[in-house]
């Protein structure tokens, strides 16, 4: 049996959802099984009206992308969870999914699968690593086991983000990942889906 690997992502202007896609290549370039998640929105009409483009897209995505559910989290055996940074932290859609899994944190159902995260932020220094980095703190309540890309690959050297896979946006809608930034993420979902096929035919 190949892993069964979870890419779950929250986006408004595509930076996060491009990283997730890349992920979710690099998982199933390894033979594993994947799904690819799309959170979807907590906030009013009047906020998603507040920027041009971010009604559009969220329609474009959840027509792409299923919403999370809790049976996807039991069904993985690899949870990848990326974001957009805000003020340095989780976006509240992608929280939202991660406190659904109350009912199987109670349970232990989430104890031993992998984790792992990623983010994009509009600026290099505008808090990205937090972001990331406290996305693993979840994972550790759940007694998941936390697999950063690290710098295992020379990926990552070139990218740079040990954390996770991240892009910097410039605030730029529409933003492409850069060659780096692409690689890097490829790396993350490939890393974590061969530790979870190690852990899953232990
Ligand atoms: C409410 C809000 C808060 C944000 N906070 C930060 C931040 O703390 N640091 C940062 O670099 N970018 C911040 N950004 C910018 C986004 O993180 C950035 O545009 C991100 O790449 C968008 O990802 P997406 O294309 O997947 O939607 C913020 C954006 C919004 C709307």
């Amino acid at each position: 049996m190949m892993a069964n690997i979870l890419v779950v992502f929250y986006s408004r202007d595509g930076a996060t959802e491009a990283l997730a896609n890349a992920i979710a290549e690099g998982a199933a370039a390894t033979g594993a099984t994947v799904r690819l998640r799309r959170a979807r929105e907590l906030v009013s009409d009047e906020v998603m009206a507040l920027a041009p483009g971010w009604a559009e897209n969220a329609a474009r995505m959840n027509a792409l992308y299923e919403a999370p559910t809790v049976e996807d989290a039991q069904w993985a055996d690899a949870i990848i969870i990326g974001s957009p940074s805000r003020f340095g932290l989780v976006s509240s859609e992608a929280k939202a999914w991660l406190d659904s899994l109350g009912g199987l944190w109670a349970r232990g159902k989430l104890a031993g699968k992998v984790g792992s995260a990623f983010c994009s932020s509009g600026s290099a220094h505008g808090g990205n690593e937090m972001t990331s980095f406290t996305l693993t703190v979840p994972m550790a309540h759940f007694g998941m086991i936390i697999v950063p890309p690290g710098f295992a690959d020379p990926a990552m050297f070139a990218a740079g983000t040990p954390y996770g896979a991240s892009a910097i946006t410039q605030n730029q809608p529409g933003y492409q990942l850069s060659q780096e930034e692409r690689a890097a993420a490829r790396f993350q979902g490939q890393r974590v889906a061969q530790v979870a096929q190690k852990l899953t035919s232990a």
